[in-house]
């Protein structure tokens, strides 16, 4: 059975024997994007060479990617560009909401929080040395904890260890109600749950395109100002990309008018390349009914683990639309099993210090891969498959 008219896996490489439960964190290689990168490395850069950057457009890759984000993150074209990593343009989002609210100084996040954000947070603050504070609150006490010496609520919608979703609009509104500046990391909510980012009225948003948009690794981030916004705030990082007039090389920093004051240097033309090619895939995509599929495919794989599997422990929030794309199980074997799953073709990942994860992407993944996953799940833990010395823990990626 096939999660519907979201459905195109044939656009994917997904290799033989493989169910991959992993799109939340690296997306799979589209056909189209593998395609794109050769004729880019092969005809743009090899045979146009630097004639490229206006022949083939390389220079207004940013803005034009950006705007295929915001197609999908309900944010109107001109409000996003492309460039540089997450951990970045979260930085740039932080420093420009700081400059904007100069008396306050705590700016507020929450455990769920990936630690490169709440990173960038505390580096700032130590390189502005002004008394900012990072306020690190439980993901339930956002709301309350958002007063008025809050200058930026800093927030990822989707939790990366439990899948708990924040609500947008509500926090945003909070946020507002007390004077602060809204910055959301979309990371693992674009292309996974239905975003609106004009409705919500946040300042700020982030993401990154390696997961659910399959950019591939290294794939640039996006950063949304709000329109009303952009001609004032302050990009922080004043490369020359964002200058207003980049080639006419001026002495002094002059930031442009509109979104690409945001840029901070040259592009990643090669996977910009890619990133536009698999943004194809989401033209006659639903989101609504992205979600719908994520959720049907969910709800599945959490009954049928349960089910079979009575020792693993649903972390993530029960009511699915309280969560992101994405299951976690707690157990406490949980690293080797993920392994023994990966081995067994069922591609997950663990995050410590017990938490089994797995990510539902319906672009590529049906009712059928779900079942078979959680057979496998199943035979892993009740044969106690993960218990093998060569399973133990190790510091690594999944
Ligand atoms: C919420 C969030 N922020 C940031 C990052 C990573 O940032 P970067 O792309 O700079 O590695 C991730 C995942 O890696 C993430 O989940
Ligand atoms: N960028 C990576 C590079 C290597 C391994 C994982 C990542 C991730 O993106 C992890 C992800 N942010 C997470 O939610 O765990």
């Amino acid at each position: 059975m096939k999660s519907g008219a979201v459905f195109r896996k044939e656009q994917f490489v997904i290799p033989s024997g493989v169910i991959y439960l992993d799109g939340n964190s690296l997306g799979p290689l589209p056909r189209i994007a593998s395609r794109r990168i050769t004729e880019v490395v092969e005809r743009e850069w090899g045979q146009a060479l630097i004639r490229a950057w206006n022949e083939c457009a390389w220079m207004e890759q940013p803005a034009r990617v950006g705007d295929l984000i915001a197609k999908l993150v309900g944010a109107p074209g001109g409000s996003i560009v492309m460039g540089d990593t997450l951990s970045i343009k979260v930085y740039q989002a932080l420093a420009s909401a700081l400059q904007m609210r100069p008396d306050r100084k705590i700016i507020l996040s929450d455990s769920g929080n990936f630690p490169t954000d709440l990173y960038m947070a505390q580096g700032l603050i130590e390189s502005l040395d002004k008394g900012h504070e990072l306020r690190i609150v439980a993901p339930e006490a956002v709301e309350r904890s958002i007063d008025e010496t809050v200058a930026a609520v800093m927030i990822t919608q989707v939790d990366y260890r439990t899948g708990r979703l924040h609500e947008m609009n509500r926090i945003t509104s909070a946020a507002h109600d007390a004077g602060a500046v809204m910055i959301w990391d979309l990371a693992h909510s674009a292309g996974a749950v239905p975003v609106q980012l004009t409705d919500s009225g946040c300042e700020f948003a982030v993401g990154c395109t390696y997961k659910y948009l399959n950019g591939g690794p290294g794939a640039p981030a996006f950063i949304y100002v709000r329109p009303d916004l952009v001609e004032t705030v302050r990009p922080a990082l004043a490369g020359w990309m964002g200058h207003d007039v980049p080639f006419a090389f001026d002495r002094d920093y002059r930031p442009a008018n509109s979104i690409e004051r945001m840029r901070v240097g040259t592009p990643p033309i090669i996977q910009l390349s890619a990133l536009e090619a698999a943004m194809q895939i989401w033209n006659g995509v639903d989101m609504g009914d992205v979600r719908a599929a994520s959720i049907e495919l969910s709800e599945r794989f959490i009954a049928e683990v349960e089910k079979r599997c009575p020792a693993l422990h649903l972390v993530s929030p029960r009511d699915p639309a309280a969560r992101g794309s994405q299951v976690s199980f707690r157990f406490e074997h949980g690293y080797a099993a993920m392994q023994a799953l990966i081995d067994r073709g069922v591609i997950g990942d663990f995050r410590a210090p017990d938490i089994m994860r797995f990510g539902f992407t319906p672009l590529y993944l049906d009712t059928g891969d779900i079942v078979t996953a959680a057979e496998v799940v199943e035979d892993v833990i009740l044969n106690r498959l993960w218990d093998n010395p060569r399973y133990k823990q190790v510091n690594s990626v999944t």
